[in-house]
């Protein structure tokens, strides 16, 4: 289900808002994560659902998972799981995403950040 775990984040040391900086802006789709949070699993299978990929961040799996989620805390304003960002803004936890995709809004946001990727490969 969706593609793999982050293996570099929270190995480096560049300050993790920069490294959560670099994993949205590179996956259209990033739910930040704890493997025992059935939340988590409920968000991650509204996007298999729709048959879009997503990469997942595993908290409680990163050696500096809490300082993530201080960073996550800094960016959005809450530390709790899963915090989900498409097309490189944060788009709430698990509530808040349903609801968009109840309302209509979700995939629309998917597929501006497919179509931004598309054009800049046009001129590559
Ligand atoms: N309404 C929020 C609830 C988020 C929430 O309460 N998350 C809990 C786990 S389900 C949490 O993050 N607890 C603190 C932690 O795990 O660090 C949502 O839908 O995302
Ligand atoms: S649903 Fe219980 S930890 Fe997220």
């Amino acid at each position: 289900m969706g593609n793999s775990t982050s293996s570099s984040l929270g190995k480096s040391a560049t300050a993790p808002v920069n490294q959560i900086q670099e994993t949205i802006s590179d996956n259209c789709v990033v739910i930040f994560s704890k493997t025992s949070c059935t939340y988590c699993t409920m968000a991650k299978k509204l996007f298999h659902d729709m048959n879009v990929n997503y990469k997942v961040v595993e908290l409680d799996m990163l050696e500096h998972g809490s300082q993530f989620q201080d960073a996550l805390y800094k960016m959005t304003g809450e530390r709790t799981v899963p915090r989900i960002f498409v097309n490189g803004t944060f788009i709430g936890g698990a509530t808040d995403t349903h609801r968009l995709h109840k309302e209509g809004k979700l995939l629309p946001l998917v597929h501006q950040c497919y179509l931004k990727k598309s054009k800049r490969k046009e001129f590559q």
